[in-house]
């Protein structure tokens, strides 16, 4: 086992979403493979180590409420930070698949160019346990991964842990594949600023459909 220390890889992850999504159900399920109902609204940075295929792996998970996600000077820093990002929507709320759609092209516009090996992106369509108020379907979440070069998984962070582990572990599974194949994929300073820009665009938008 000490041998695995060897191959430890870090992979930072930023949980991105509009508000209610369950970006915190989702991390604090794979962390704890627990579902508490009610997460409150704090940022945190959790670390997590945990074998992947044998390999041990550090989860760095930055998980910020939507409330906070219009900062620039904070969205500067996660995309810096970032080797994977997990774009989440609910399935019964179309504005908010509507956002990771237009949060996609702006993270590969901004992360990716010519050479590098393309930033890994997943996008979760949560709150699968409810889907008689289904708004968005499956078909359009694999569509539009399909079409972006993203993994799609569709999970209930409420009633089922081993969804959601698939979520971080295909991640962290893409982030090893990326490094291997390349460098660590990193933020140029133009890129950066385009992603702040966007994200900003995003939620600004947001904001305005829900009112
Ligand atoms: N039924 C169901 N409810 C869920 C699921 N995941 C999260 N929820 C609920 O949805 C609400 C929002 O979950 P959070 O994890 O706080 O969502 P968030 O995206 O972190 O929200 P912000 O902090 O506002 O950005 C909570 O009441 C959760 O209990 C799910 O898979 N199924």
């Amino acid at each position: 086992m000490g041998m695995n220390c060897v191959f430890k890889m870090d992979a930072n992850i930023v949980m991105l979403g509009t508000g209610n999504v369950g970006k915190s159900a989702l991390t604090v399920r794979f962390l704890t493979r627990r579902f508490i109902g009610e997460y409150g609204h704090i940022e945190s940075i959790y670390s997590h180590n945990v074998l992947v295929d044998g390999r041990e792996t550090a989860f760095n998970i930055w998980d910020a409420p939507c409330s906070q996600c219009c900062e620039s000077s904070r969205q500067e820093k996660q995309a810096q930070w970032a080797d994977g990002f997990i774009l989440v929507y609910s399935i019964c709320d179309r504005a908010s698949f509507n956002a990771v759609a237009r949060m996609v092209p702006h993270i590969r516009a901004a992360r990716d160019h010519a050479g590098a090996e393309k930033v890994p992106i997943v996008i979760v369509g949560n709150k699968r346990d409810l889907h008689h108020y289904r708004t968005v379907s499956s078909e359009e979440g694999r569509l539009l991964a399909l079409g972006t070069d993203c993994q799609f998984y569709e999970v209930s962070a409420a009633e089922n842990y081993h969804g959601v582990l698939m979520v971080f572990h295909g991640l962290a599974e893409r982030i090893r594949e990326a490094r291997a194949a390349g460098r660590k994929p990193a933020a140029a300073a133009a890129g950066i600023k385009g992603i702040v820009k966007s994200m900003s665009a995003v939620f600004a938008r947001k904001r305005t459909e829900s009112l």
